[in-house]
Order: structure tokens, then C-alpha cells, then sequence
């Protein structure tokens, strides 16, 4: 059987009148790439928001890592938290900070009692697992916008993350760099055995990536399954326009 890491079960969010998620259904299996599309607008970050504990449902429930998310108190919340990495839009890395100072921070704050020789064992490692160990004492400025991302990468692994979130991963990137990020999410995944939700526009990205696609329509989660069958075989209007307007390699 397979073991579900996250369950989103009848869940439903309104804001005011707006009803943004209504009555969705989801279920992200251990150790698969899960790729979210959604028009903007659609739904995708309030339900992650949820997921995170940084927004409450209506109704239904959001059960992630075995706990149920709205129920747990502000300790077991940040504890769920560490267990979850973010790579957002923006690699959001400290400008005054050298890289190995910004992979270090999350460490300095989340974990007590580190050595200086641990620090750096751990800095190193996820380095060359990025593959980016010759710009450990560069500053952001210096790096391209591709390998600002990988950095941000590695600042979330270093925690080792049972969960990756990926909000737009190749946003603003050329396509080369695209599928270098497209490479990078799938190493993490093999590597550092991670489950993984993408959150994406770009079809390349979600095919090169996702196990499974699940797309947010009208609130709730009409089309899951994989790339083939969401999108060759679209039969819902939107969803095929949203793949005949994308550019995908064949
Ligand atoms: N805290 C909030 N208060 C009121 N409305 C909100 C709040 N958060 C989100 N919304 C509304 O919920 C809807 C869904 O927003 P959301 O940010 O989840 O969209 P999205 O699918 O992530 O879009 P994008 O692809 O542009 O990031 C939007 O209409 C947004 O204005």
C-alpha cells in the first residue's frame, strides 16, 4: 500500500464570499514529485498555506506527516515546520551574506549544539549536492540567477527536509537553466529521498518532474494523474489550452 504523506480530505476555504478551495480531495504519496497547476488566482498557495499551518480551513481536513495540521499547537507547528522545506519564487538568500553564511543560518537557528567541524561537513555536503561547492564564499550579487536558486535549494536541504515545496522553480529563468532546476529537483528527490509538491506554470518543468500532475480547477482538483493522460488526452477545454499554449519538448 502506498504510504501518504500528505491527505487533503474535503477541504474548503473561502475568503469573505470568494469560496477559493471547495471540497478538495488530495493525496501526496511518499517519495514522489507532485506537480500543481492552477491559473493565477486558482487556489495553489492558499492551499499550501494550509498545509503549512499558516492559514486555517473552513472545513475538511489537512493531515500532513500524520498530524493534522489546524489541530496542532505553536511548538508541534514550528516541529511539523523543520520538516518541511520551502524554495520559494524569489531564492529570498541574505544579500550580506556570504553563501556558506547562508547556508549556515538555518542551522545556527534549528539545530543546538552543532560543532564548527559540523557546520561546515553539512555546508559542504549540500554544496556538492547542488553542485555549486566553488561558490561557498561568493556573495549572492555575484551568482547568476540559476545558481541563486540552487543555493536556495541547498539552504532548504541542509535541514533534511522529509517534504520539498517548490513555488515556481524555473520562474524567470532561460531555458537552459530551466532544465538544469528541472535535473536539480529530480536529484533531490532520488538523493535526499524527499516527497515533493511543485507548484508550477511551465509545462517542460511539470513533465520533466512530476510523477503525477493535479490540476486546480474551479477550486477543487478535477484532473490527477500523469502528464499523458491530464493533458494529451485533456478533454476539459481550459485544460487543453493551457497545453496548447505552453512550449513542450517532444
Ligand atoms: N489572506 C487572504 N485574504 C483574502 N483573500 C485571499 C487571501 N489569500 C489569498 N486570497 C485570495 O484567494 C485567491 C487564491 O489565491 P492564491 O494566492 O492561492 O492563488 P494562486 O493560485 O497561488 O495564484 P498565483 O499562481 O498567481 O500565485 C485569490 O483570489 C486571492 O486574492
Amino acid at each position: 500500500m502506498k504510504d501518504t504523506v500528505i491527505q487533503i480530505k474535503d477541504l474548503s476555504k473561502s475568503f469573505g464570499d470568494m469560496d477559493v478551495l471547495k471540497n478538495v480531495n488530495l493525496d501526496l504519496y511518499r517519495g514522489e514529485n507532485l506537480v500543481v497547476l492552477g491559473k493565477s488566482g486558482s487556489g495553489k498557495s492558499v492551499l499550501i498555506k494550509i498545509m503549512v499551518g499558516l492559514l486555517t480551513q473552513d472545513s475538511g481536513s489537512a493531515i500532513v506527516l500524520g498530524k493534522e495540521v489546524s489541530q496542532l499547537n505553536q511548538r508541534s507547528l514550528n516541529e511539523l515546520r523543520l520538516k518541511i522545506g520551502f524554495s520559494f519564487q524569489a531564492s529570498a538568500l541574505y544579500d550580506s551574506m556570504t553563501v556558506r553564511e547562508n547556508l549556515e543560518f538555518p542551522l545556527v537557528r534549528n539545530v543546538k549544539n552543532l560543532s564548527k567541524g559540523e557546520k561546515d561537513r553539512l555546508v559542504e555536503e549540500v554544496l556538492e549536492g547542488v553542485g555549486l561547492i566553488q561558490a561557498i564564499n561568493q556573495m549572492p550579487s555575484e551568482l547568476s540567477g540559476g545558481q541563486r536558486k540552487r543555493i536556495g535549494i541547498a539552504r532548504t536541504l541542509i535541514l533534511k527536509p522529509a517534504i520539498m515545496l517548490y513555488d515556481e522553480p524555473t520562474a524567470g529563468l532561460d531555458p537552459i537553466t530551466c532544465m538544469d532546476i528541472n535535473n536539480l529537483i529530480n536529484q533531490v528527490n532520488e538523493e535526499y529521498k524527499t516527497t515533493s509538491i511543485i507548484i508550477t506554470h511551465d509545462l517542460t518543468c511539470a513533465k520533466v518532474t512530476g510523477d503525477r500532475m493535479a490540476v486546480l480547477l474551479d477550486g477543487h482538483f478535477g484532473n490527477t494523474g500523469k502528464f499523458e493522460e491530464v493533458f494529451e488526452h485533456a478533454v476539459d477545454g481550459r485544460v487543453k489550452s493551457f497545453y496548447d499554449y505552453n512550449f513542450i519538448e517532444q
